[in-house]
């Protein structure tokens, strides 16, 4: 199967402390994954390879095909789409919604091109696919958490990006907000032609059935990865977090707690 990231015994280390520690893990095409780990385990840090933001200090990347170092890693970034938090704080949210997600196709925060009506169109689509087309018309700064979350979801796909990054997806979001996000998430990992995504998260319920596989980050190593159904389990949890936890499981999903 065709290998969408590679990490090679991946190290990082800044000012003599080893953030990343001999990472290897492989991304295939048709895999979503999810990336478990505790505050300041390394996730960030492994996104920021991935988008060549920074440089290993030992060890090999490549992403789509292309080995960094080899490659204009601008170019690849553009086959990327991130979303997180940080994005939002950038945008301007006086424009309306559709605009916001044309920005995406220009990899810039507002427009400066002329806008087409087939780039309408998609945005539109790409809307109705996120299930938030009821907003199109709207300024974004009068959408919900949630819905600017579908909105910048929309935005990133907008740039037909090979890979979907999803960083805290949900923050912030109340339990309905969550669940209709969820959803859509699915919705958009089950399409034939979706981008490869990762999700990043700190909730396991979240893992839906769709990140069929998991990557489980602890001080800055690979902790264990591999098909979420095996991982997402009693045992594996416990010795990840350090503490005995239980795990039920509702709708395909492991909700955990501390008996
Ligand atoms: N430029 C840097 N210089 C020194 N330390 C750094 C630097 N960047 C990251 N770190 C440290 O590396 C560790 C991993 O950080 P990283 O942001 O990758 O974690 P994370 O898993 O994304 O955490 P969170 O869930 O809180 O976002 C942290 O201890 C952080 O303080």
């Amino acid at each position: 199967m065709e290998t969408v990231i590679r990490l090679e015994q991946v190290s990082y280390r800044r000012e003599q402390i080893e953030i990343l520690k001999n990472i290897n893990w492989t991304v295939r095409k048709g895999e979503h994954w999810a990336l478990l780990g505790l505050n300041g385990s390394g996730k960030t840090t492994i996104l920021d390879l991935i988008n060549g933001y920074i440089w290993p200090t030992l060890g090999k990347i490549s992403v789509l095909g292309e080995l960094y170092g080899s490659v204009d890693v601008r170019e690849m970034r553009k086959q990327i789409g991130w979303v997180s938090s940080s994005l939002q704080e950038r945008l301007h949210s006086n424009d309306k919604t559709q605009n916001i997600v044309i920005s995406g196709k220009h990899a810039s925060i507002g427009l400066y091109e002329k806008i087409t009506e087939q780039e309408v169109e998609q945005a539109r689509s790409l809307m109705n696919q996120l299930g938030c087309s009821h907003l199109f018309g709207r300024s974004y700064q009068t959408c919900s958490q949630g819905e600017k979350q579908k909105i910048l979801i929309a935005r990133a796909l907008m740039a037909a990006p090979k890979i979907l990054i999803l960083d805290e997806a949900t923050n912030g979001l109340d339990f309905l907000s969550r669940e209709s996000l969820l959803a859509s998430i699915q919705q958009l990992a089950e399409q034939p032609d979706s981008p490869t995504i990762l999700y990043v998260t700190h909730h396991i319920e979240e893992i839906m059935p769709v990140f069929n596989q998991t990557l489980m980050i602890r001080r800055g190593e690979v902790f264990r990865q591999g098909p979420s159904t095996e991982i997402l389990m009693k045992d594996t949890l416990s010795s990840f977090f350090e503490t005995p936890i239980q795990v039920q499981r509702l709708n395909n999903r492991a909700w955990i707690s501390i008996p």
